[in-house]
């Protein structure tokens, strides 16, 4: 008998970093039923593959199902998707939805001229995926971002903005439908790349947005690059300071009030023991 070639070592480490966030953030449990949200990209057939995977080795039980929005852009052949989905299922036994809804019109006809379609795309894309999720009992929808998007919306954030956020891992809808997840959130896009390829994905272009840049976000990942070529590692330490944040050295002042509020309450302490009425009051708004 054939065996499957032996998976790559980076395939391994995607598996330990998807678990480990998994098992950090408490993204699933027992019961659950994830959507995992399919693009035909090389993120999220990754994701669908090693959730799957890491499903089979828990110690708890949970459905998953995929799920592809077909948007109806000019060119688009969702035929290799679908025909990897139906093997998919015949090895996994995870049933999959190809749901169909014409926003590329509605993305065309809202987008101003020049500016890119990917904001309106995907807040409409959400929408049809959230009802897609609640018609089919999910109570979490699981997306392929992974470490390098995250970088990269820090950045957009930063730049233009004016706000210090990344991309959590998981987060409750406005709506509080559902939880999204993102288990690849930690992952390096590299190693992703470097697995899609062994794997043979059938990617679909992205057609909608294929003709245009995300120019921002081009720009961020080309900075990102740069600085990359004086220290191959920066993606890695950077990731390393979205888990490593000092919120008493930032001028947030709500989190400064939290945070010499927390100080405040220690002084109290002290100055309790030995002062009593207005006088600790009056110290009290005074710092
Ligand atoms: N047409 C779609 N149908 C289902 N899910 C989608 C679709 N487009 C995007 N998603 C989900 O949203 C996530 C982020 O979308 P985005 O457009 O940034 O990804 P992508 O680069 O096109 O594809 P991928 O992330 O799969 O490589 C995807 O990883 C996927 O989980």
């Amino acid at each position: 008998m054939k065996r499957a070639p032996k998976s790559p070592k980076v395939t391994a480490r995607l598996r330990r970093a998807l678990g480990k966030t998994i098992a950090d953030y408490g993204l699933i449990h027992e019961g659950d039923h994830v959507m995992v949200a399919v693009s035909g990209g090389k993120d999220s057939y990754t994701l669908l593959d090693l959730l799957v995977l890491a499903r089979s080795r828990a110690p708890i039980d949970f459905q998953i199902t995929a799920v592809h929005l077909d948007q109806v852009q000019p060119g688009y052949d969702g035929s290799p998707l679908r025909t990897w989905l139906e093997d998919f299922r015949g090895r996994t036994k995870v049933d999959f939805e190809i749901a169909q809804e014409d926003t590329y019109t509605t993305v065309v006809d809202l987008t101003p001229p020049g500016k890119a379609y990917c904001a309106v795309c995907s807040r409409l894309r959400r929408g049809v995926l959230y009802n897609v999720a609640e018609r089919l009992g999910c109570n979490k929808i699981a997306l392929g971002h992974h470490r390098d998007d995250a970088l990269e919306t820090l950045l957009m954030n930063l730049f233009y903005a004016g706000k210090l956020q990344a991309m959590p891992a998981k987060y409750t809808t406005d709506d509080v439908r559902f939880e999204v997840i993102r288990p690849l959130i930690e992952c390096a896009e590299a190693d992703i790349i470097e697995h899609a390829s062994w794997a043979k994905y059938p990617i679909l272009p992205c057609n909608l947005c294929g003709s245009q840049d995300n120019l921002r976000r081009e720009k961020m990942r080309r900075l990102i690059d740069d600085m990359a070529t004086d220290n191959p590692h920066v993606r890695a330490v950077m990731l390393n300071a979205v888990r490593n944040v000092h919120p008493s050295h930032l001028l947030d002042r709500e989190v400064a009030r939290v945070w010499l509020g927390r100080d405040r309450g220690e002084v109290e302490v002290e100055v309790e023991a030995e002062a009593a009425g207005e006088g600790l009051v009056q110290l009290r708004l005074e710092r």
